[in-house]
């Protein structure tokens, strides 16, 4: 495994928040920069939700300045969440058990394992700097206490595989990794990511829940689509969801 090329680093031994960090040093970047968080004492996770972070655990953000058009910054949680899959399989040497759930969560044995979080800063035409935040329980699973009704229960990589990593260790694999799929997705498109991310993807062909705060929809998760939406089967026909809550 070798660090990037054209990649930063910085490790921290507490901040609020990796995401408030890249927001904060953004400006001074001349490439793309990983902030690495021993500890994060704000943690946030989708929408709104808290992201608890007990050492040990992988907290990290990734600050880049995205090519392509601006519709397609997004779909970096796709290329985040291959990235972390990779690096899991790097760091314990199998891939059993893992599986990507949409939109970008990363599940082990059907636990929730790692999420992801993009964050933005633009002018209003584009995005000026991306925000890939990714955490990853490599030892503790803190989020039990007060995990919401139907939510994925979390698991940690040491928990289900015994095997145990630092934070450190799992930045070198997870780099290695997202600049190799940000290099096809640069280079390829979409398209590559997308059939990958299928590939490893839970509860294809099953019947899931959709869930936003103001509605729900059943159906058979036939694909996700060229925008990165979950296409959904339904008794009233097809349905393209761009942001949701799964519940299966
Ligand atoms: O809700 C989710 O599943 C997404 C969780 C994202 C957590 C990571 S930890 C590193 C980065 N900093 C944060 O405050 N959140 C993200």
């Amino acid at each position: 495994m070798s660090w990037p090329a054209g990649y930063g680093k910085r490790v921290l031994a507490e901040v609020d928040s990796t995401l408030n960090e890249a927001a904060r040093i953004a400006g001074q970047l001349a490439g793309p920069e990983w902030i690495l968080a021993l500890r994060q004492t704000q943690g946030r996770g989708r929408r709104g939700r808290d992201w608890k972070d007990p050492k040990g655990n992988f907290a990290a953000t990734l600050v880049m300045r995205p090519q392509g058009a601006p519709d397609q910054a997004a779909l970096r949680s796709f290329v985040a969440a291959l990235a972390v899959y990779d690096a899991c399989v790097a760091v314990t040497g199998r891939s059993e058990g893992l599986s990507l759930k949409w939109p970008n969560d990363v599940l082990l044995k059907g636990g929730k394992l790692a999420g992801i979080l993009l964050e933005s800063a633009g002018n209003g035409q584009g995005v000026n700097h991306l925000y890939v935040g990714i955490g990853v329980n490599l030892v503790e699973t803190p989020m039990k206490e007060w995990l919401e009704p139907g939510a994925v229960w979390p698991v940690s990589l040491l928990s289900e595989t015994g095997v145990q990593v630092s934070p450190e260790e799992f930045l070198e694999a997870l780099a290695e990794a997202f600049a190799r799929y940000e290099q096809q997705f640069t280079t390829y498109g979409f398209e590559p990511i997308r059939t990958a991310w299928l590939e490893r993807a839970a509860k294809l062909g099953e019947v899931i829940t959709a869930r936003t705060a103001s509605s729900e929809t059943d159906g058979t998760f036939e694909t996700v689509d060229a925008s990165g939406n979950l296409v959904l089967n339904t008794a009233k026909g097809r349905v393209s969801i761009p942001a949701a809550d799964i519940y299966f």
